[in-house]
């Protein structure tokens, strides 16, 4: 055992470094105002015990629930308190890592009125939200709908005579089921409904319906609500009130529909704006690019596990060296861990890429510029789609290469697996947006000779070239030239979007000839994502990377790319633009890239700058001392409160003294 004297198990790792560590922090913060706030928070979190994370996975549900609530309440005291601007509420809500109602509320409640209501509206709701005397959720999600938006039950049903509209639940089936916040904490709802004028529908429409008392947090009448439910894991989302809601007959007064995008008049009269009514999604759009940067932070989180027990945890040997070997020595280990690592970059890279994005396009529809917004929601919803799933896998891939001790809650992998695991389906379900995304390339497609592609979509604009040559790598090293890479990630996917277009466009353009295709649409929707996610990192990459830390982030993009590339061989093949031999000289440079990035893991994760209690892992721990810490953990364990467990008189001892065995029995 190790002796758990404070000594940093890890220095001999950390020596090795070959990078500016403190500006690699600053740039995975984002600049240095973000990196001082961000070590601000971590410490003010760590240090207050109201936000301790101790028991988190033991805890039944009502107390976990109760404690999230209390630490939502005392994060909001502190936020108002010691006078934090919204940077700094935001990260303080960043570690204390649990979802709570105050991410509806502020995440997409807030957002979805600032999209959809009139100016009219936004002064009334949220000086009230902002201050918090209301608590919104979001209550789109249906029981019986979620992904298809459109096929949502509840309605809202316009009574001229009174100026109200009537919210109805007329089926089970159109019970809002999921929405955050919704089941206990919220006091105001988010509703998308039906909206019914003089017995005309005219889809879904967003309004704002009052369900608790302000006075006494009771349910309003004829308001039916309540938490859906324990969720998946210990800990992990149990901290949220996912929430049911049903109305009957309630009313609310007419102006409590969001008017922005479409009016009803006192009369009833029914009068849609200009704008696209895809603007009614903005709070997806604002949730799913905020996804990115989140999937680059929980990935680095197992990451930062994995790799720091990896240095300390030894198996085997070999003749050549003395004791046992370090098991991130094995090459194998490396080839899972090191692009995992290398991914958690990339995201990072592209998330903060994304949040330009973002800004220009909210910048352009202000303008009424709505001409960026399909690529935007195309990229939106492919790198949410893209970067959840791989995050996801990719700490359940880090849980076993913890060994045994990565399924220990101590770990702290299972619960973030179990925090995390929803986004996959939240936000959209992946493959319902991955097939927007092939929606968005066909379009382009079919109007490429009329249409110059933009943004991300523009290398389509080079279909022709893109589908006759060929890749040009004869060794190795040509694989280091970025534009090589690039046209091969552009080739593939313009390859890909073009064979499926082709088939598609020789058929009737039934939709049961869409479904039968949907598999390759999904294929190439990641590809085309893919080539974002490589193209971004080489991007944001030559835009001015500090000279300190330019060597270590060329290597992790080679990295990320060549595992991409390698784990996507088959669909590279099959275009027909690369050759087997041309992926086999990837593999050995990807190789290069392991024993380039081995001296530095350690240094690349504690980069990352994940605090002991925020990370909340024995194996993770940034001094290395696992075992001491794991073993101490068990003393915490309830089982081991007394030291003859509690059952022992009713259920063991019977076992153990009466003589039940018969020779006749079957065992
Ligand atoms: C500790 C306490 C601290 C306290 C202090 C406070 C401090 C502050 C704390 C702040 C915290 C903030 C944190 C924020 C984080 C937020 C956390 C969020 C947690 C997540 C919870 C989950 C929420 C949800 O899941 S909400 C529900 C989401 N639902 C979906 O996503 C449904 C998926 N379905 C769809 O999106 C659509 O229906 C779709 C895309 C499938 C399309 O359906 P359709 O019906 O077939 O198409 P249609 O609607 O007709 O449209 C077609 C047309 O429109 C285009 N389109 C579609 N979507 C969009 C879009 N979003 N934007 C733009 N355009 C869009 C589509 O491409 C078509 O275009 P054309 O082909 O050109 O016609
Ligand atoms: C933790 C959590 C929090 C949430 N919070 C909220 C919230 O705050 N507010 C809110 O409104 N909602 C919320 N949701 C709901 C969430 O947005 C939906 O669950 C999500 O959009 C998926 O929809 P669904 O459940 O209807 O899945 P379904 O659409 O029923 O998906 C089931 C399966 O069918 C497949 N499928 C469905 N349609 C197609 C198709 N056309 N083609 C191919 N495959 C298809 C899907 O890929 C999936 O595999 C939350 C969900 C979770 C898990």
């Amino acid at each position: 055992m190790q002796d758990g004297n404070g000594l940093d198990h890890l220095a001999g790792e950390r020596a090795m470094a070959q990078f500016d560590l403190q500006a690699m922090k600053v740039y995975l913060a984002g600049g240095q105002r973000e990196y001082e706030i961000s070590t601000k928070m971590a410490q003010l979190v760590a240090n207050d015990p109201v936000f301790s994370k101790e028991d988190r996975v033991r805890l039944a549900r009502k107390d976990l629930y109760k404690n999230s609530l209390r630490k939502a309440g005392h994060a909001w005291k502190t936020i108002l308190e010691k006078g934090l601007s919204e940077v700094e509420g935001l990260k303080l809500r960043h570690f204390v890592d649990e979802p709570t109602y105050t991410d509806l509320h502020w995440g997409m409640f807030i957002p979805a009125i600032k999209g959809q209501g009139t100016e009219e509206q936004q002064h009334k709701w949220l000086p009230l939200a902002y201050k918090m005397a209301i608590i919104g959720c979001y209550a789109q999600t249906e029981l019986g709908h979620g992904s298809n938006v459109q096929g949502l039950e509840t309605t809202a049903t316009f009574d001229p005579t009174t100026d109200e509209f009537i919210m109805h639940s007329p089926t089970v089936t159109s019970t809002k089921w999921w929405p955050g916040g919704l089941g206990k904490a919220s006091t105001h709802a988010l509703v998308y409904a039906r909206l019914i004028t003089d017995k005309k529908d005219h889809g879904i429409h967003a309004f704002i319906a009052p369900i608790r008392s302000l006075e006494d947090h009771t349910p309003l009448p004829n308001v039916t609500v309540g938490d859906i439910g324990v969720k998946f894991g210990n800990g992990g989302y149990n901290t949220m009130d996912n929430g049911f809601l049903r109305f009957d007959h309630v009313r609310i007064p007419r102006e409590n529909m969001l008017m922005r995008l479409a009016t009803v008049t006192k009369d009833g009269k029914y009068v849609r704006s200009n704008k696209p009514r895809q603007l009614g999604y903005g709070a997806m759009v604002f949730v799913r690019q905020g996804i990115v940067i989140d999937a680059s932070i929980y990935l680095s989180r197992a990451v930062t596990i994995a790799v720091r027990y990896s240095a300390v945890r030894r198996q085997f040997g070999n003749k050549d060296e003395p004791g046992e070997l370090q098991v991130i020595q094995y090459r194998t280990q490396q080839s899972r861990l090191f692009p995992l690592l290398a991914t958690a970059y990339a995201y990072r890279a592209v998330g903060f890429w994304m949040k330009s994005l973002y800004a220009d396009v909210m910048k352009r529809l202000n303008d009424n510029d709505f001409s960026t917004l399909p690529e935007v929601h195309a990229c939106t919803a492919g790198l949410k789609s893209i970067t959840t799933s791989v995050t996801a896998d990719g700490i359940e891939e880090c849980r076993k290469l913890c060994g045994g001790h990565g399924f220990l809650c101590a770990s702290g992998l299972p619960e973030l697996y179990a925090a995390y695991v929803p986004a996959c389906t939240y936000e959209g379900d992946n493959t319902i947006l991955l097939l927007q995304v092939a929606r968005f390339l066909l379009k382009t497609l079919s109007q490429v000779s009329k249409v110059r592609p933009v943004g991300t979509a523009a290398y389509l604009g080079n279909i022709k070239q893109l589908s006759t040559q060929n890749c040009k790598v004869s060794q190795g090293h040509d694989w280091l030239n970025t534009s090589v890479l690039l046209e091969a990630f552009e080739a593939r996917s313009a390859r890909q979007a073009a064979a499926v277009a082709l088939r598609l466009a020789k058929g009737s353009g039934s939709e049961a000839e869409f479904q039968e295709n949907t598999p390759e649409l999904v294929e190439s929707a990641r590809a085309h994502c893919q080539l974002i996610l490589v193209s971004k990192f080489i991007e944001q990459l030559q835009t001015g990377t500090p000279e300190g830390i330019r060597k270590q982030l060329e290597v992790l993009c080679y990295t990320y790319a060549f595992s991409q590339l390698i784990d996507n061989a088959g669909d590279f093949l099959a275009t027909g633009y690369v050759t087997g031999n041309q992926i086999a000289l990837a593999k050995e440079e990807l190789k290069h890239m392991f024993d380039k990035i081995r001296p530095n893991a350690v240094a690349l994760v504690d980069a990352f700058d994940h605090t002991d209690d925020y990370l909340g892992s024995a194996l993770g721990r940034y001094d290395g001392d696992v075992y001491t810490h794991l073993y101490k953990g068990a003393f915490k364990e309830s089982l081991n409160d007394t030291v003859v467990v509690d059952g022992y008189e009713e259920y063991l001892k019977p076992v153990l003294t009466q003589n039940l065995w018969a020779p006749h029995s079957k065992l």
